[in-house]
């Protein structure tokens, strides 16, 4: 079942086509990490998601309504923070919490809860103003809790965090999303974070969605695409050598890098190579990290749109 789901969507500024077709598939319970470089279109998405810019072409169905049939009834049931949150900086946490909670006519005793939730309940008289960033950013994402969501919605609520801040809010999103059952769609650039918070993954770059689906499933897809690594003492005379024996090598910065051999293909090209008085550092296969796979998907430009594995 699919909290969140979009197909074809479509988005242009001007002339500028910005979202080529985006078909997001968020499954309810999920963490799903919206990855993408710089201007690959993440906000614009978000932004349409919670009707925050007008729908252009393509469909949107949160909790299986679509969004233009019910959109108050459905945004009820979101906690979204997009952007930097802004409160009033002379105001408490809780005196910020207090205006909204009126707003949202949701009980009183929810704002201790959400400032429990969110590690805020002990800073007492202290203003906003004076807050640091990651204690802004849990802030925010008390108000995105206040009125007792089902999905959040975050736009890299990682950003301008230190590294202890960003730990801290990956332990509070995974304790979310556990306990509460709360889903999050949340965007990010931060590969490796991405890879430790999500259950499922979807990759974006110049709008359209290069991969989607678990992010076991994204490292299967590396592992059939495996290659092994090889670091010698002289990388050129080793390229020259494999070469000639029919293993074209690429050379990178880390050595170099050839297409998968089986056990025994492997040993007897280590021989050859010794033989040849060329000394082998390592012979293994390549990493299998996120980075790879994700700089794999983005450089390959003819790699079409990719969904492995069920989302759901
Ligand atoms: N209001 C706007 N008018 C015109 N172009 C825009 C507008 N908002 C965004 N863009 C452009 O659309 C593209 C996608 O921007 P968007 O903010 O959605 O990307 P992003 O993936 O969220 O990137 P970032 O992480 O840098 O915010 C970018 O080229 C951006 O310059």
């Amino acid at each position: 079942m699919h909290c969140l789901q979009t197909r074809a969507l479509v988005h242009r500024y001007g002339n500028d086509l910005v979202l080529d077709g985006i078909d997001l598939q968020v499954p309810t319970g999920s963490i799903y990490g919206f990855l993408g470089p710089n201007g690959a279109g993440k906000t614009t998405t978000l932004r349409l998601l919670l009707g925050l810019l007008r729908r252009q072409q393509g469909e949107i169905a949160i909790f299986g309504h679509r969004l233009d049939e019910d959109r108050i009834g459905l945004l009820r049931r979101i906690g979204s923070m997009i952007e930097s949150p802004s409160f009033y900086e002379h105001l408490s946490a809780r005196e910020n919490l207090a205006l909204l909670q009126k707003v949202y006519r949701c009980p009183r005793g929810r704002i201790d809860e959400v400032l429990a939730l969110v590690g805020l309940a002990q800073t007492g008289r202290k203003r906003a103003g004076q807050f640091s960033l990651g204690m802004k950013q849990r802030l925010g994402l008390a108000v995105a809790l206040l009125h007792a969501p089902d999905l959040l919605i975050l736009d890299e609520p990682s950003n301008g965090l230190d590294p202890n801040g960003i730990v801290e809010m990956r332990a509070l999103l995974q304790r979310l999303n556990r306990e509460l059952g709360i889903t999050i769609l949340v965007s990010s650039h931060l590969l490796p974070e991405v890879e430790k918070l999500a259950t499922h993954v979807g990759i974006l770059h110049r709008g359209r969605l290069m991969f989607q689906g678990t992010i076991d499933a994204l490292q299967a897809r590396q592992h059939q695409r495996r290659a092994l690594r090889l670091r010698t003492g002289d990388d050129d005379a080793a390229q020259s050598l494999l070469a000639r024996h029919g293993h074209p090598a690429h050379r990178d910065v880390d050595g170099l890098s050839l297409p998968a051999l089986d056990d025994a293909d492997a040993a007897a090209l280590n021989r050859t190579l010794v033989a040849a008085g060329i000394d082998v550092f390592e012979l293994a296969p390549e990493r299998g990290d996120l980075e790879r796979i994700f700089m794999d998907i983005v450089e390959d430009r003819s790699t079409a749109s990719v969904t492995l594995g069920e989302a759901a």
